[in-house]
């Protein structure tokens, strides 16, 4: 399928979507965050995909959301329109591996963009920010309540009220990204990341992927019984089988997917 603002492509069994609006820095508009969305679920969809790559330009992963478009928005045009909330819960629903791999600038939006994917991983030339108050408004998918999470309140607060940028090693050292490569390098390593979840028995993979989220929406105790469930249905998969016998007679296990 052809898109305007986001390129796609298959490497092996990765899934890699490159957002694709130069001229505004891949800001978020309608037409972008729609076309990332049904990339997303067609990758999603498709059994020969592991796992998902979302990455920028070396410029910028994502300015934010579109400021042209939400400028002249009224407090109802907002509100009718549910702003944000499509992409948010379309993006949330996907069950396959998501891996942020951010260059250059991830702001607002686009900062918010790579917190909903499962994790990011940075060039040495990432920037993150939320100067959402720099334009009169708060963070509007998700900002303050997943960037608290990542990096704790004292860091959260200073970011969304100072409006100022992280950079990657301070990302790093915060929890915000998993780890950082140099720019030249970072699509080569994400993608060898991406290669290595991808050999993965893909149910069990979407398991882990919904036992660690669920740590961001319960208590410690109902995570934990949740977790207990979804270890014991793994049992039930001929990927347990595999992946244990392999272990057994050393060798490299060959998944089959269920
Ligand atoms: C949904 C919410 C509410 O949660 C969150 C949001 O996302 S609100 C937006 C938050 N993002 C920002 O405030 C960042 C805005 N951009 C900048 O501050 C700067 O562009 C920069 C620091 C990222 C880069 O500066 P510079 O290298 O000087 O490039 P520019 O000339 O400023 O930009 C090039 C080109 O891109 C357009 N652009 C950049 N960001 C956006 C944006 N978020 N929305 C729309 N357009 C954007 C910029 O206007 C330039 O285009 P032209 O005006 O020259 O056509």
């Amino acid at each position: 399928m052809a898109y305007a603002t986001i390129l796609t492509e298959i490497r092996g069994a990765v899934g890699l979507i490159t957002l694709n609006r130069p001229q505004a820095l891949n800001a978020l508009n309608a037409e972008l965050l729609g076309e990332l969305c049904s990339a997303l679920e067609a990758f999603d969809g498709d059994e020969a995909v592991g796992c998902i790559v979302v990455t920028g330009s070396t410029k910028a992963f994502a300015a934010g959301a579109d400021i042209k478009e939400m400028a002249p928005q009224s407090y109802m045009d907002m509100y009718k329109a549910d702003f944000f909330a499509e992409p948010h819960d379309r993006i949330t629903a996907i069950r396959k591996p998501i891996v942020a791999a951010v260059s250059g600038y991830a702001l607002g939006g686009g900062c918010e963009l790579a917190m909903l994917f499962d994790f990011i991983i940075a060039s040495d030339t990432a920037k993150f920010g939320q100067p959402e108050i720099n334009l009169g408004v708060i963070p509007g998918i998700g900002g303050s309540q997943r960037l608290t999470r990542f990096v704790g309140k004292s860091k959260a607060m200073d970011m969304c009220l100072t409006g100022r940028m992280m950079d990657a090693a301070e990302a790093e050292r915060s929890g915000l990204v998993s780890r950082v490569f140099p720019v030249a390098d970072l699509l080569a390593e994400v993608l060898k990341i991406a290669d290595t979840i991808a050999e993965k028995s893909q149910p069990i993979a979407r398991m882990a992927k919904q036992a660690v989220n669920r740590s961001y929406e319960t208590t410690l105790a109902e995570g934990v019984l949740f977790e207990r469930r979804l270890f014991h249905s793994a049992f039930a998969t001929e990927d347990q089988k595999e992946g244990m016998a392999a272990f057994v007679e050393k060798r490299k296990p060959a998944f089959k997917q269920r």
